[in-house]
């Protein structure tokens, strides 16, 4: 069981502070969404732990070692950083082949993870005549190679098809569950939360939130029911004279804040008024990130590049 760990990292291009004092430690055994608007940190976070960049202080380690230190590095983690990463001219399996050899990994692992990303009956392609989401599955199947205990994937989604993005979730659930360190950066809202158990967010290289994801989500939207019946303004009566807390929508329906389903639907059916449609509405982790996005002084005023 390995932990990623981020202490008081800091990168510094010239003046500007790309990833600051930032620390927080990725667990084993869950899906870790790594978010944060466009410049962020989150691709530099992610260069420095894979030792691809030095830090101008603090420490990235896996398993408490440097990325540099570590013994067979490729075995112990897998990453994803740059899809375009493969040689052109060789076919898939050639490529993973290479790898395999240069880092001892078994020749068979090769088969298996063209497999398991679903490139099998591709495999004697050349990598230049993929489309992006195949190059993408191909850098994943790289990043899988070394059947390594910790994974960190930067937009693993991008190029995917929306049955590559189904695929790509179940693996990323399979692997945590497996017992796998799991780092994944994303912009899509509505993809992370369908993955991750938890959230570390940054805004102009600092660290706003590490936490669960449903947590996250219930700290900042209240959840609503959404009740409609056939007459509104009947049922916008009683709400109020109940002293719910009751919004009307342009369909008829009410969205009722601070109440449970379940309570509702009882007063309704005392109240004999017939009910079409009665919706408990939980928080999405869109609008959880957009709360804090609007409160958060680091998602503001973001500074032009120079
Ligand atoms: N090699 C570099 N030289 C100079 N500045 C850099 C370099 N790499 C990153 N930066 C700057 O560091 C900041 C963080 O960039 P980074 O790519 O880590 O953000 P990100 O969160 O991954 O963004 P995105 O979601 O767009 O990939 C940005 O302001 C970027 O311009």
């Amino acid at each position: 069981m390995t932990d990623i760990d981020v202490r008081d990292l800091t990168k510094e291009y010239g003046a500007r502070r790309a990833v600051d004092e930032l620390t927080f430690r990725v667990r084993p055994g869950r899906v870790t969404g790594f978010l944060g608007p466009n410049g962020a940190g989150k691709s530099t976070t992610m260069r420095l732990l894979l030792g691809l960049d030095r830090p101008t202080s603090g420490t990235a380690t896996i398993g408490g070692r440097a990325y540099a230190e570590l013994h067979e590095p490729l075995r112990r983690v897998g990453a994803l950083l740059d899809a375009g990463a493969a040689h052109g001219s060789r076919t898939a399996r050639d490529h993973l082949r290479a790898l395999a050899a240069s880092n001892r990994i078994p020749v068979g692992r090769v088969d298996a993870v063209l497999e398991q990303t679903g490139l099998a009956e591709v495999a004697r392609r050349r990598v230049k005549t993929y489309s992006l989401g195949m190059r993408q599955r191909l850098g994943i199947a790289a990043a899988l190679l070394g059947d390594p205990e910790v994974i960190v994937l930067d937009e693993p989604s991008n190029g995917l098809d929306p049955e590559g993005i189904i695929w790509i979730r179940t693996l990323l659930k399979d692997l945590a569950a497996e017992g796998r360190t799991v780092l994944v950066s994303s912009h899509l809202m509505n993809e992370t939360a369908s993955f991750a158990d938890h959230l570390v967010i940054l805004g102009r290289g600092r660290l706003l939130a590490d936490t669960p994801v449903q947590e996250f989500i219930r700290a900042r939207v209240q959840p609503e029911v959404r009740v409609r019946s056939i007459d509104p303004d009947a049922l916008g009566d009683l709400l109020v004279r109940h002293g719910h807390d009751a919004t009307r929508h342009e369909d008829g329906a009410w969205s009722v804040r601070n109440a449970p389903a379940e309570e509702l639907g009882r007063l309704l059916a005392e109240e004999g008024v017939p009910v079409l449609e009665l919706a408990a509405r939980e928080g999405t982790l869109e609008q959880a990130y957009l709360d804090l996005t609007a409160t958060e002084a680091e998602f503001t005023a973001q500074p032009q590049e120079a």
